[in-house]
């Protein structure tokens, strides 16, 4: 059950907003509707969102060609419009730019390479996952923060992938998984993840993190990862940050578990990320319920940058790079 992928000239994506109560499918055809499934958070996650940016321009291809259109002009159309669904994950771009390179050799080539794509995504994930484990060995207490499994990937995921091959080789005592506010990512999907998969877990309000691992009670903290500048600095969910700085203070690794697409060799610091400012609302309202004052206002950033100073390691699936933090235990090995 893929979160994302591409049947009959289509694209089909399960909607996240219905999890876990529902696990609903959408049958995607035009770009346009990809994007309002992209900006809805539908389908989410920095390497799905890399995914759907390639498949959406494989249906802007296949559209022109049913039609006797123009396939690079509709593509070149598509890639534009994808590209800018969401500004901060920088996988999106580069997935939807990917696919238009082949775009020259016709709408076939295009759908060709964005399941290639989709395809490498899965192995780089599965390396990311075995490099990860071998990083953090001995870590039995994991915290993560938003959703990096699956859902946000098509198969297997990064930081989930992580803590899923940790707990293959040897069982873990309890894994963290914040809630990530205000849209739950965390609690209603990587709960999710971790319960199929029979994972010990327990949610935790995004606040009481750091509480945790000033106790003692988490060995590393593991993230994903939505942009990642030249010089290490790392965009994610919105509460990263906060959970890097506890890491620091408690001397536990904090560890990044991403693609190499995700780095953006031309963002060069991190004060370059475009951080994604999403509706208000999300933070005003639980479901139907407004849960502030009439006439209150909110500020709604969705990602938000840890230094690299604070990063013990960016793990790809080709690497471990080491950034600012040396950590003795789990991540020293
Ligand atoms: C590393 S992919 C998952 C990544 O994407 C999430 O953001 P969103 O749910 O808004 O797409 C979050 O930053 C995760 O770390």
């Amino acid at each position: 059950m893929r979160a994302i992928d591409w049947r009959d000239d289509a694209v089909v994506i399960i909607d996240q907003t219905l999890l876990p109560e529902r696990t609903t499918r959408v049958v995607v055809r035009e770009p346009a509707q990809l994007v309002t499934e992209i900006r809805r958070l539908a389908i989410r996650g920095a390497m799905a969102l890399g995914v759907a940016g390639a498949m959406g321009v494989a249906l802007g291809a296949v559209r022109a060609r049913e039609r006797g259109a123009d396939v690079l002009a509709a593509a070149t159309d598509a890639c534009a419009l994808l590209a800018g669904a969401r500004p901060t994950a920088i996988n999106l771009a580069w997935g939807a730019q990917r696919a238009l390179a082949a775009a020259p050799d016709g709408a076939a080539a295009v759908v060709a390479a964005a399941l290639a794509l989709r395809d490498a995504d899965i192995a780089a994930n599965r390396a990311i996952g075995r490099r990860g484990a071998d990083l953090l060995d001995g870590a039995r207490r994991v915290l993560t923060h938003c959703n990096t499994g699956a859902l946000a990937a098509v198969e297997i995921g990064t930081a989930v992938g992580v803590i899923a091959e940790l707990h293959r080789r040897r069982p873990l005592t309890m894994v963290y998984a914040t809630e990530t506010r205000p849209l739950l990512q965390g609690s209603r999907l990587t709960a999710w993840e971790l319960g199929k998969a029979g994972l010990p877990h327990r949610i935790l309000v995004d606040g009481a993190a750091a509480g945790l691992i000033l106790a003692g009670e988490v060995d590393a903290v593991v993230v994903g990862a939505d942009r990642i500048a030249a010089n290490g600095d790392t965009a994610n969910k919105v509460g990263t940050v906060a959970h890097a700085l506890a890491a620091a203070r408690a001397g536990i690794p904090f560890v990044v578990a991403a693609p190499e697409a995700t780095f953006a060799a031309t963002t060069y610091t991190g004060a370059e990320i475009p951080i994604e400012e999403r509706h208000e609302d999300e933070v005003l309202f639980v479901g139907s319920r407004r849960v502030a004052p009439p006439g209150t206002r909110a500020r709604n950033p969705g990602f938000d940058v840890t230094p690299a100073d604070l990063i013990t390691a960016v793990v790809t699936e080709r690497r471990v790079l080491p950034l600012g933090r040396a950590v003795a235990g789990a991540a020293a090995r």
